[in-house]
C-alpha cells in the first residue's frame, strides 16, 4: 500500500515530514518506559529526546522509525500507520542508529553505494563529494575496519549528505566525533531544518544553539 503524500515541487525534498506518534505506550521487563505519549514531527522541527540512561530514548526512536513493533498505540506517516506504508515511509526517512550500521569489510565508497541503492537519483559524484566533506578524501577505498571509530562514524554520517529524505532519525550521532566533527554535525542539523527538513534525535550532547530545538524528556516513570 502507498501513502497518499502531497509532492512539494518548490522543495529539495519530494515531500515534507508529517510523522505522528499517537497514544504510544511501551513497557520492557515490566517497567513502563512511556505511556500514552503523543508526538508529532513536522517540517522544520528539530526534536531532541532527552533523559537518563535506560529511559527509553532509543526504544522510542526505533518505533518511530518503524523498526520496532512491540508497543501499544500507533505511529503514522501522513495519517497512515507506518507499518502499512513502510516501503514509502522508509524512502522518506533516514535512520542512523548508534551502532552506525556500516559494513566493516566494505570501503567508505562501497558502503555509500550500497546505502543509496534505494535512491537511484543519487549520483556517484555525490558520494565522492560527501566523503570529501566528512574529511575522508583519500580513505575512499580503505576497508572500514581499518578506520578509527570517529572515521567510521563519519562514513555513517556521510549518508546525511547524499540521501534526499526530509526526515532524519538519529541515535547519538555525535558519538566518537572530534570537536570539528561536532561543529560540522551541528551545522548539518541546523541547515537541514532551515531547508524544511525535520530531525528527531537522541543525544546527551547539548544542542542549545539551534533555534528550532524542542526537547522531550523521557524517564519520568519509576
Ligand atoms: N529488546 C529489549 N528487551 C528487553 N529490554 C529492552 C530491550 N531493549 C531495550 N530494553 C530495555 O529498555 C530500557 C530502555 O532502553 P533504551 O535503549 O531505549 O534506553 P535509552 O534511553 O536509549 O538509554 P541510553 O541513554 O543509555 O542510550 C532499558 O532498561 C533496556 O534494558
Amino acid at each position: 500500500m502507498t501513502c497518499s503524500v502531497p509532492a512539494d515541487p518548490s522543495s529539495r525534498f519530494t515531500t515534507h515530514c508529517d510523522l505522528s506518534a499517537e497514544g504510544v505506550s511501551c513497557e520492557r521487563d515490566d517497567r513502563i518506559l512511556f505511556e500514552d505519549l503523543s508526538l508529532s514531527v513536522k517540517k522544520g522541527d528539530l526534536i531532541q529526546l532527552v533523559g537518563p540512561n535506560g529511559a527509553g530514548k532509543t526504544t522510542l526512536l526505533r518505533l518511530m522509525a518503524g523498526l520496532n513493533q512491540d508497543f501499544d498505540g500507533q505511529v503514522c506517516w501522513y495519517g497512515e500507520n507506518i507499518q502499512t506504508c513502510f516501503h514509502d515511509y522508509a524512502r522518506q526517512r533516514l535512520y542512523i542508529g548508534h551502532l552506525s550500521a556500516i559494513k566493516k569489510v566494505l570501503t567508505p565508497l562501497e558502503n555509500l553505494r550500497w546505502f543509496v541503492s534505494s535512491w537511484p537519483e543519487v549520483k556517484e559524484d555525490d558520494l565522492w563529494q560527501a566523503l570529501d566533506e566528512v574529511t575522508l578524501a583519500g580513505y575512499e577505498d580503505v576497508p572500514c575496519q581499518q578506520l578509527s571509530a570517529g572515521q567510521q562514524r563519519r562514513v555513517a554520517l556521510a549518508r546525511l549528505l547524499v540521501t534526499p529524505t526530509p526526515l532524519w532519525i538519529l541515535d547519538e550521532p555525535f558519538t566518537a566525533l572530534d570537536k570539528a566533527g561536532v561543529i560540522w554535525l551541528e551545522g548539518q542539523l541546523a541547515r537541514h531544518v532551515a531547508a524544511g527538513g525535520s530531525v528527531l534525535i537522541t543525544s546527551h550532547h547539548a544542542l542549545s544553539d539551534i533555534p528550532a530545538l524542542r526537547q522531550i524528556e523521557l524517564g519520568m516513570h519509576k
